[in-house]
């Protein structure tokens, strides 16, 4: 089982504190002055991933004591309890196993005594099937003609993930066109069908519990439209696929059952794109690259699961952030991709970081006094250049970074890329550096200004820097990269959700707004004035009501 131990207890905590003293004042500068071997020190590479966390203000000492509070914290024995099928998604009761999914030595994964791995070869053999005859137009729809587009409809882990990886690999893409469906805003479903032919296109119902009020909501509508274009009931079948873990809802909901594609319980939502749902991954940019996703993910693993703290990759991110999460009191943490491909990493990571680690009560049971989870966002560079790095660069919050590149692009055009990645560069070397004061006037000087004008716009031109950043500089987005990137992410927030000695795999904080939506909803039938609940939101109701 998973230990209980309350990080800020232990002996490498308390040295911690003590060297934060000392850290705090230095300057990043400073710190390469001093040592010309920083970049060697402190950078790692795993296959064609460079990670470089050189520009953290850490030294030798903070790494040392960094590793040894994850030791104190039992993270090693986590990890073998996660990796071996223990239960230690204890508040519901399951084993945490999306590692079984891209399992591709197929060594045995036991739950409860049970080998899962032929099963989850079973669905990868039937997504193959399934994908190939969808891809080579050998699948006719109901008017025999084949399937041009796919409509995925799903919400928070049965889309973002999907989104986000056929966006990131969109290089890799055949003719077949993605639609991804999500909010229960009815205008989504609407604007979505406007551009397709119910004769060609494949609907997938992705849902874990195929319960969600916002994937039934948009799937019933999907099919009604289908239906009200002319298609029978039994033409659902060339039409409608399921994915989930519920098979009576999906065969009460009208779907075939030989058109389920099944997952599991021990797979969390936000951690389910390598199963079922990655569907339509596999549609999308066909089987075969799909599971080189899966691959670049089991290498990962495998890394995670064997490598010493000193050289494991999600282990020294995830150290590094709680270096400023818990000593800095930094509250976020920004993930910023240097890909237009993957504009949406840091939205997917949102969930994957935020509803895993954001959590206040500690494996005891108890409210936690220190800090957990951070707020993560993110945009692609170079816009989030021109939007919000002011005030990374100048304002009162310290917000550690991770950039991420790839030095090879999958459209080389001109000095596009170069022009992108001196921007990648330059960012973190400004957020490191900083500009001094002298540096300022002397720049001001030579433009001709007068002492006045310097003295009084000098300040403002100043950057203190000493801003950390992490940056991720890979060969070139491949599935099989972006595999072992996401991956990677996954194990830094399972080692900081051990430390901080939380369940990182429920989520009932998303369950309470799912309970009380519930209950309004039948009370925005008819026009009686609502009082069931405190003013505010009854005046809300009732507003509502007589506008709408
Ligand atoms: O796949 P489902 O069951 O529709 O759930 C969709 C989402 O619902 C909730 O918001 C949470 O439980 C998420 O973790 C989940 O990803």
């Amino acid at each position: 089982m998973l230990p209980n131990v309350d990080f800020t207890t232990t002996q490498s905590y308390k040295y911690l504190a003590d060297h934060y003293v000392d850290i705090a004042p230095k300057h990043l500068k400073d710190l390469f002055d001093a040592d010309a071997e920083r970049f060697k020190k402190f950078s790692l590479q795993f296959d064609e991933i460079l990670l470089d966390y050189s520009k953290n203000r850490i030294d030798e000492e903070t790494l040392a004591l960094l590793i040894q509070l994850a030791r104190e914290c039992g993270v090693k024995d986590a990890i073998d309890a996660m990796f071996s099928g223990q239960k230690i998604n204890v508040t519901e009761g399951r084993p945490v196993l999306h590692v079984a999914l891209r399992n591709r030595s197929n060594t045995p994964v036991l739950v409860d005594g049970k080998d899962v791995m032929p099963d989850v070869n079973r669905v990868l053999d039937q997504m193959k099937t399934f994908s190939e005859a969808i891809i080579s137009g050998e699948w006719k729809g109901y008017t025999g003609k084949p399937i041009t587009d796919v409509v995925n409809i799903g919400i928070g882990g049965s889309d973002l993930g999907p989104v986000m990886v056929t966006e990131a690999l969109k290089a890799y893409k055949n003719h077949l066109k993605m639609h991804f469906v999500s909010n229960v805003d009815g205008t989504h479903i609407v604007e979505t069908l406007k551009s397709v032919n119910p004769e060609t296109t494949l609907f997938l119902i992705a849902s874990k519990t195929f319960t969600t009020q916002e994937t039934m909501g948009n799937a019933h509508s999907a099919r009604d439209w289908f239906i009200a274009a002319g298609a029978k009931d039994e033409d659902v079948a060339k039409h409608f696929a399921a994915l989930s873990t519920n098979a009576e809802g999906v065969a009460k909901f009208g779907i075939d059952t030989k058109n389920m594609f099944e997952f599991w319980d021990w797979v969390g939502g936000r951690y389910s794109l390598w199963s079922a749902i990655g569907l339509s991954i596999a549609l999308s940019i066909g089987f075969e690259n799909f599971t080189e996703l899966l691959a670049g993910a089991h290498a990962m693993d495998n890394h995670f699961k064997s490598t010493e703290f000193e050289e494991n990759l999600p282990a020294i991110l995830a150290l590094v952030g709680i270096w400023y999460n818990n000593f800095f009191d930094s509250e976020t943490e920004a993930i910023l991709p240097y890909d237009q491909y993957m504009h949406r990493f840091a939205a997917y990571f949102q969930q994957g970081d935020m509803e895993s680690n954001g959590k206040y009560v500690s494996r005891a049971g108890n409210p936690v006094d220190y800090s957990t989870g951070p707020i993560i966002w993110g945009e692609p560079g170079t816009n989030g250049q021109h939007a919000f790095y002011q005030l990374i660069h100048q304002g009162t919050k310290l917000i550690p970074c991770d950039f991420i590149a790839p030095a090879q692009s999958h459209n080389p055009l001109g000095e596009h890329h170069n022009m992108l990645l001196s921007n990648f560069f330059a960012q973190t070397e400004a957020l490191m550096n900083g500009k001094t004061e002298e540096v300022v006037i002397d720049e001001l000087k030579k433009a001709g200004k007068s002492d006045e004008e310097i003295a009084k716009i000098a300040p403002f031109k100043v950057f203190e820097g000493n801003r950390p950043t992490n940056s991720i500089l890979v060969k070139k987005i491949t599935p099989r990269t972006l595999g072992s990137l996401i991956a990677m992410y996954e194990h830094k927030i399972f080692v900081q959700g051990i430390i901080w000695n939380i369940y990182s795999f429920d989520q009932w904080g998303v369950e309470l707004g799912k309970q009380l939506a519930g209950k309004i909803l039948p009370e925005l039938k008819g026009s009686e004035e609502i009082s069931s609940h405190d003013s505010s939101t009854n005046g809300l109701i009732n507003q509502y009501k007589a506008w709408r």
